[in-house]
């Protein structure tokens, strides 16, 4: 949390020397407007040097050493051609400087028209303003945030993982604040480019501009000042920048802003003493000159006269190629070379200045010639800033490592320890800035220790042989175990939890349901109405409860159908309906619309109807009952449970009893054959045959004088051979997806205890055309029967007349879960599945 009372800051964030140019130009735009806040920079001191931190200090009240955060996964980086911000992360280290109340975070790219101070009133925690190029998200150039403990540790842990869309700050950030930013006006954010479109809109705000940003590669230093000399908006923002970069730091122009010391003549050649050590030379005067460095076609070389003993001529020589970035190519490791990149110009830039303090180790590059060159030029042509471009492998090799005709410099200790070393050599003369409240973890190395003067040039010859192991020159870090006796005082406050990260427990239970919800898909307005419903489905439906069933006997199709206003859900059977098989259109069945595919096609098994396979399963399952239960037939008290039981696990080969099974009011009353009852299967006793000769004619069926199977199946089986060819033949419906798959396969599974040795007597194999007998019969509307359909549907529209149990499900249980049995709504239907894409091969194959 922030520190109450903290102060207000502007900060900046610099990961290369490259970028010095912006980071100067933005404080100068800062200071120039008046601003009353002070400023502070974030700087990585591995890729940053001496010289550049002095820069900074001149103008910026804070140079904030901050971890570098690199993403370990830049491969979206890449998505945008900006490999170079591998290291955007770094600017997470915002939210740990809880030492400031606010903080107003502007890109080292952005200049400031005027001082936008009345950000630090904002009361919200996080403000950004949108990106140009997906407005939807913010804009990690300018932002308002509070540094606060949570966030930070929430990103880092981001960051940790490369969770980020475009790989940067911006993917990150635009994450973790999705929810919370508040938008700021596009005006404290103007992100120009050279192909600008909205010219009227520009001209329109462009006296309200209070901050523009250069986002992109393409940054007005490393283009130079010839890059915008039109009059587009573009260029006329690009004006604004070089306007302050001139106010400040063109050639012509001698320190003039009271923030920066005097300009130190350069110690002439003459003076130098040979025996000064070279290695603690710290740069403690900006000079123009380093920022010119960085820019394109500003930098002026001193006119020096270096004497140079034994060296021809330097510029003859073939490119230098650093062997650094020969090995990296740049693109694995681009931060490899963006370091030596920004590093080599400082200390060529060093070198140049301060002559005497290389010249014991390098006197033999100097040259005996003046320099009269524009080294700036040169550098330009042969040194395009490809940090910003996707390095192409192999590039780097062709590039020559310095501009040609500048003194190299070359040290003997490791880069980076080096530069860092310098770089924090320089920020110890740093005014006093305030601490963060966590201190920074990062180890700091040792004082350094300047290594021994070699005289050698890595990138002339091979290592001396007497050459001390390179290694020995690393920092060392010693820890010890505290002897402290002190017992550990927490300190005063942890950071807050992060706020509002619980689930609220509802106080009251959500209440149910009052009604069915209103229908959503067409097919639940549209719902075919069942062509069949059977009286003893209602039976079956009703609560098991204390009322005892009436005996099947007593229950005939007659008797009154008990109408309930709400039908229960005590078990399966009441979904079962839905599924009774449908046939094609015949005259007797009524016909559901035929805009559903589905209420057309039969959902049966082609054996559901064989009779001789339907008492043959009844027989087995009699058997069964026999065996388990002792009992000759289950009395019907015991039979409503069993059924319920029978019927929800009967999908498939569990088929129903007889009793159970609803198939009796449409298919004609059977007529008995004894002597099949009598003497066929086995465990058949006589019980059974009486039982089954108890049953009464269901009313409304058929009678069985009004019945021709033979031709009925024949017909059926005519119309159901064309309507598949049909199908098949439209390239693969819905329905040929049932018929292909769900239709045939038959899920092996265990026969029913006590029949696996039973072999079908009438086993047929499985052919399409082999389809269900149907009742012939027009329905008279008029029957008990059709009379209790019509009520059912009144009372029960939603039992879908369309899915069949009767077809061989899957054999785990498919219906409704444990929400069914609590008397909640659930989906009677499902949405079929589009075929899959074997299925499809297959079909179209
Ligand atoms: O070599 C580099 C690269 C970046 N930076 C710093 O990091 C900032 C972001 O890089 P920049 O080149 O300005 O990125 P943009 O072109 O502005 O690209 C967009 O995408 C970046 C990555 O998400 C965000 O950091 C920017 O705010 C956003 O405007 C810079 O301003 C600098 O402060 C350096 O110091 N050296
Ligand atoms: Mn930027």
């Amino acid at each position: 949390m922030a520190v109450q009372g903290g102060e207000d800051v502007y900060a900046s964030l610099l990961l290369t020397d490259t970028y010095l140019p912006g980071a100067l130009v933005l404080a100068h735009s800062l200071r120039d407007a008046g601003t009353k806040k002070k400023l502070a920079i974030l700087v990585t001191l591995d890729s940053i040097s001496a010289e550049v931190v002095t820069q900074l200090k001149a103008i910026y009240d804070y140079v904030i050493p901050v971890v570098r955060i690199r993403n370990e996964r830049p491969a979206n980086l890449y998505l945008m051609n900006r490999p170079d911000l591998h290291s955007a992360f770094t600017k997470i280290n915002l939210w740990r400087q809880t030492q400031f109340r606010k903080i107003v975070y502007l890109d080292a790219d952005v200049v400031a028209y005027r001082a936008p101070d009345e950000l630090f009133n904002l009361p919200h925690a996080f403000s950004a303003a949108p990106d140009i190029g997906w407005p939807d998200l913010f804009n990690t150039g300018v932002m308002v945030l509070t540094p606060n403990m949570g966030d930070y540790y929430a990103m880092m842990a981001m960051a940790d993982r490369g969770i980020s869309f475009d790989g940067a700050d911006q993917g990150l950030l635009n994450m973790h604040f999705k929810n919370t930013c508040n938008r700021l006006s596009f005006t404290y954010n103007v992100t120009p480019s050279a192909h600008y479109q909205y010219v009227p809109a520009y001209k329109h705000f462009q006296s309200s501009i209070n901050l523009v940003h250069f986002i992109g590669s393409e940054k007005p230093w490393l283009q130079g000042r010839d890059k915008s000399k039109g009059d587009s908006p573009f260029d006329e923002i690009a004006g604004r920048w070089w306007a302050v970069y001139d106010r400040h730091y063109r050639a012509h122009v001698r320190h003039t802003h009271p923030l920066q010391h005097e300009v130190k003549p350069l110690t002439p050649i003459s003076q130098t003493s040979e025996t000064q050590p070279t290695q603690t030379a710290t740069a403690t005067t900006p000079t123009p000159e380093l920022v010119q460095y960085f820019v394109k076609g500003e930098y002026q070389p001193p006119r020096i006269r270096y004497v140079v003993p034994h060296e021809p001529h330097r510029d003859s020589h073939p490119p230098r190629v650093h062997p650094h970035h020969q090995d990296h190519h740049g693109h694995h490791y681009p931060q490899h070379y963006e370091q030596h990149h920004g590093q080599h110009r400082a200390e060529q830039y060093h070198a140049q200045h301060h002559p005497q303090q290389h010249h014991a180790q390098h006197h033999d590059q100097y040259h005996e010639q003046p320099h009269e060159q524009d080294h700036s030029q040169r550098y330009d042509q042969s040194e395009p800033h490809h940090h910003h471009e996707k390095p192409q492998p192999g590039s780097f090799s062709q590039q020559p490592e310095h501009p040609p005709s500048l003194p190299s410099v070359s040290f003997s200790s490791p880069e980076g320890t080096h530069t860092e070393a310098r770089a924090e050599q320089a920020l110890e003369h740093q005014q006093s800035a305030p601490e963060p409240t966590p201190p920074e973890p990062e180890s700091k190395p040792e004082p350094y220790q300047p290594p021994p003067v070699q005289s050698w040039d890595a990138q002339r010859q091979p290592p001396p042989s007497d050459s001390k192991p390179e290694a020995i020159n690393f920092p060392q870090t010693h820890y010890e175990m505290s002897s402290d006796p002190t017992p550990f005082v927490p300190p005063e406050r942890y950071p807050s939890p992060p706020k509002g990260m619980w689930y609220e427990v509802p106080k009251e239970p959500p209440a149910p349901p009052r009604e069915k919800p209103k229908a959503i898909f067409p097919w639940e307005s549209h719902q075919p109405r069942p062509s069949r419903v059977f009286a003893q489905h209602e039976e079956l439906a009703s609560p098991i409860s204390e009322t005892p069933a009436p005996s099947f006997g007593e229950h005939s199709a007659t008797s009154e159908w008990p109408p309930q206003a709400e039908p229960s859900m005590t078990g399966s059977p009441t979904v079962e309906p839905k599924s009774e098989p449908q046939t094609p259109p015949t005259p007797t069945v009524r016909a559901a619309p035929p805009s559903d595919p589905w209420s057309s096609f039969p959902r049966t098994n082609a054996w559901d109807d064989v009779p001789e396979i339907n008492r043959y399963v009844d027989a087995i399952q009699k058997h069964r009952r026999t065996r388990s239960q002792g009992l000759g037939r289950t009395p019907p008290e015991l039979g409503l449970k069993e059924s319920n039981w029978g019927r929800r696990g009967s999908r498939v080969t569990d088929f129903p009893s007889e009793d159970d099974r609803p198939s009796l009011p449409v298919t004609p009353a059977p007529i008995r054959r004894p002597r099949f009852w009598g003497g066929g299967a086995p465990g058949i006793g006589l019980e059974d045959v009486e039982a089954d000769e108890r049953l009464p004619a269901a009313e409304g069926v058929p009678a069985q004088s009004d019945w021709d199977p033979l031709a009925q199946l024949q017909k059926l089986a005519k119309q159901q051979s064309e309507l598949l060819l049909q199908r098949l033949g439209a390239g693969g419906s819905l329905g040929d997806d049932v018929i292909g798959t769900e239709g045939r396969e038959i899920p092996s599974r265990p026969l029913p205890f006590g029949s696996e040795d039973v072999k079908s007597p009438t086993y047929v194999k499985y052919s399409p055309e082999v389809v269900s007998p149907r009742p012939v019969k027009p329905n008279s509307g008029t029957s008990p029967v059709q009379n209790i359909l019509d009520a059912a549907l009144e009372i029960a529209p939603k039992f879908e007349a369309t899915t069949s149990s009767s077809n061989i499900e899957r054999p785990s249980y498919q219906g409704p879960g444990a929400s069914f049995e609590k008397g909640e709504d659930y989906l009677t239907q499902e949405t079929p599945m589009p075929p899959t894409e074997e299925e499809l091969d297959a079909l179209e194959g």
